[in-house]
């Protein structure tokens, strides 16, 4: 007599590291109260926004993580063939995006720097030390895509503008908003028993208070950057979002960002980031299945 085989089938390493990311992605949208951003409570600074749609983005990027991933083993190495091959990857996932929120951009930002990260990762997963998959994303930030468009994002509009660096800046400096400033930050506030959710939005507050912002620039010029860099800075000298007097500063925060339509989106996506590498950086080697 034949048994059914009920295991389910252990999941590849692309598809673990693909889960991992939209995991992360999950987490950012729903941790509250985050200023002007789309979370549990509402839709912040966004009339196009809102959390199931946020979720249903974040799902469809599955297969473009994954194929990154997957990419990333079979060619082995950092180098201009798989820039292009996740660039293209990274393209058809965000038409994969607009293509489930009917034309709404959630998760742009997102697509560059956790497809950026997921590669780094897959490239060597023996080796998943925060530092080591960021100075590998950055390695593949700088490479030039020969297929790359170059539209006049948002982005390139407010870098011409006030000379700010974006996203891609970003990523090829290692996200130093993530190494520097998110993951100490988590680790600080965990370790003052400040609770999950308080650590991650004292992570996010503290990539506000430095981040060029490029969607809160957009929006809300440099009157918008500087509330938001000094009002996540307020947050946590008054003891973070855990104590009372942080938590006043916060909800201050959230309605002066909304007055001004200043959504810190660039901000969200690298706290999703943040949240990446302490999964991966925090499990015993994502080899073993450890998370
Ligand atoms: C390299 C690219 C990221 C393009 O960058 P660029 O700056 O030229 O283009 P933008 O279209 O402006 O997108 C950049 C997005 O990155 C996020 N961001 C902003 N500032 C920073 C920062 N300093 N560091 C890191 N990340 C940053 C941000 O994304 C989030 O916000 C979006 C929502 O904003 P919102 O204002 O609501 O929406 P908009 O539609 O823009 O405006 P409104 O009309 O509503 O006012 C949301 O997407 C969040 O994710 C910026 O939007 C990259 O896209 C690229 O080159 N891709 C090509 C493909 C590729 O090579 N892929 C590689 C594979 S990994
Ligand atoms: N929670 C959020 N709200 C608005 N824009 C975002 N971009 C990425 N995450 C976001």
């Amino acid at each position: 007599m034949h048994a059914f085989n009920l295991q389910p089938k252990p999941l590849s390493l692309a598809e673990r590291l693909a889960d991992l990311a939209v995991d992360a992605l999950i987490d950012e949208a729903d941790l509250s109260p985050k200023p002007a951003l789309v979370d549990r409570r509402g839709n912040g600074a966004h009339t196009d926004l809102h959390l199931g749609l946020m979720h249903a983005s974040a799902l469809s990027l599955w297969p473009a993580f994954k194929e990154m991933a997957e990419s990333a083993i079979a060619f082995g190495e950092v180098g201009v063939p798989l820039r292009e091959a996740i660039g293209r990857i990274g393209r058809e996932g965000e038409q994969t995006m607009l293509a489930t929120t009917n034309g709404v951009n959630t998760h742009r930002g997102a697509i560059w720097a956790l497809g950026l990260l997921v590669t780094a990762a897959a490239l060597d997963c023996s080796n998943t030390h925060a530092s080591t998959v960021t100075l590998r994303a950055a390695r593949l930030a700088i490479l030039d895509d020969r297929f790359a468009p170059r539209p006049l994002s948002h982005g390139a509009q407010v870098a011409q503008r006030y000379g700010a660096r974006g996203a891609r800046e970003e990523a090829q400096l290692g996200f130093p908003s993530v190494i520097q400033r998110a993951l100490p930050q988590l680790k600080r506030s965990r370790a003052a028993g400040h609770g999950e959710q308080n650590a991650r939005l004292d992570a996010l507050l503290a990539i506000m208070t430095q981040l060029s912002d490029t969607c809160v620039l957009y929006r809300a010029g440099e009157q918008g950057l500087h509330t938001m860099q000094l009002g996540a800075q307020a947050v946590l000298d008054a003891g973070g979002s855990a104590s009372l007097a942080g938590r006043r500063r916060l909800h201050e925060l959230d309605e002066q960002l909304i007055a001004l339509n200043a959504s810190p989106g660039g901000a969200a996506d690298l706290l999703a980031a943040c949240l990446f590498i302490d999964r991966i950086a925090s499990a015993d080697g994502i080899n073993q299945g450890a998370f």
